[in-house]
């Protein structure tokens, strides 16, 4: 698989909480690819929490700093890369992920809130009402998610394993022929 992908990088898009972390991992690991995740550059970078980002310095600046570290790694092959929810919203953002090839992992809003019930991490969850917070944001996104070259649904049934083996069977029917093959 991971000569068909030709070194091309694999970029996870989606809501917090759909696995695009756990998942990409796996990924990364069955297609012999590094692995980055840009939130955790960014907290690794900043050196502090994404909570804390966005109460010191806010949502803006965040994204700001989520716009760079794209530009850093898609200068790089061979990585899969985990983004973070809300990276499909700044435009300049898809001319970087369309540099690679991109999947969406999408997952209906009961199993998101299921998933981070007891996660704090997300500071746009810190919410009166989670569920409607994430039913709009969601909304407002699938346009966006939408622009992926691949859906997957995930099920709530599924373990991490049994997504990234679907992502990695649902890849060939994406990738584009080569020139030679399509003149032979
Ligand atoms: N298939 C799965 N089954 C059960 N739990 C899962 C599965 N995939 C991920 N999780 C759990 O759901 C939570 C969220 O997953 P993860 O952090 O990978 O999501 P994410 O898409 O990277 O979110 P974010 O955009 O906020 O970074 C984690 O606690 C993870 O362990
Ligand atoms: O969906 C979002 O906007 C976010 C998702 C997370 O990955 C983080 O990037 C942050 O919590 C914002
Ligand atoms: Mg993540």
């Amino acid at each position: 698989m991971s000569s068909l992908l030709k070194g091309v990088n694999l970029y996870l898009i989606g809501m917090m909480g759909v696995g695009k972390t756990t998942v990409g991992r796996l990924l990364a690991q069955q297609l012999g690819y590094g692995f980055v995740d840009t939130d955790n550059v960014i907290v690794q970078a900043a050196g502090k929490s994404i909570n804390e980002l966005f109460a010191d310095k806010g949502e803006a600046a965040f994204r700001q700093l989520e716009s760079d570290v794209l530009a850093q790694v898609c200068a790089f092959t061979k990585l899969t890369i985990a983004t973070g929810g809300g990276i499909v919203l700044k435009r300049e953002n898809w001319g970087y992920l369309h540099h690679g090839l991109i999947v969406w992992l999408d997952a209906p809003v009961e199993l998101i809130l299921a998933r981070l019930a007891e996660d704090t991490t997300r500071p746009l969850l810190q919410d009166t009402d989670p569920q409607d917070k994430l039913r709009s944001l969601l909304e407002q996104r699938k346009p966006l998610y939408s622009q992926a070259d691949l859906r997957i649904t995930v099920q709530a049934e599924e373990t991490p394993e049994q997504t990234a083996a679907r992502i990695m069977e649902a890849i060939p029917t994406v990738l584009k022929p080569e020139v030679s093959q399509v003149h032979n």
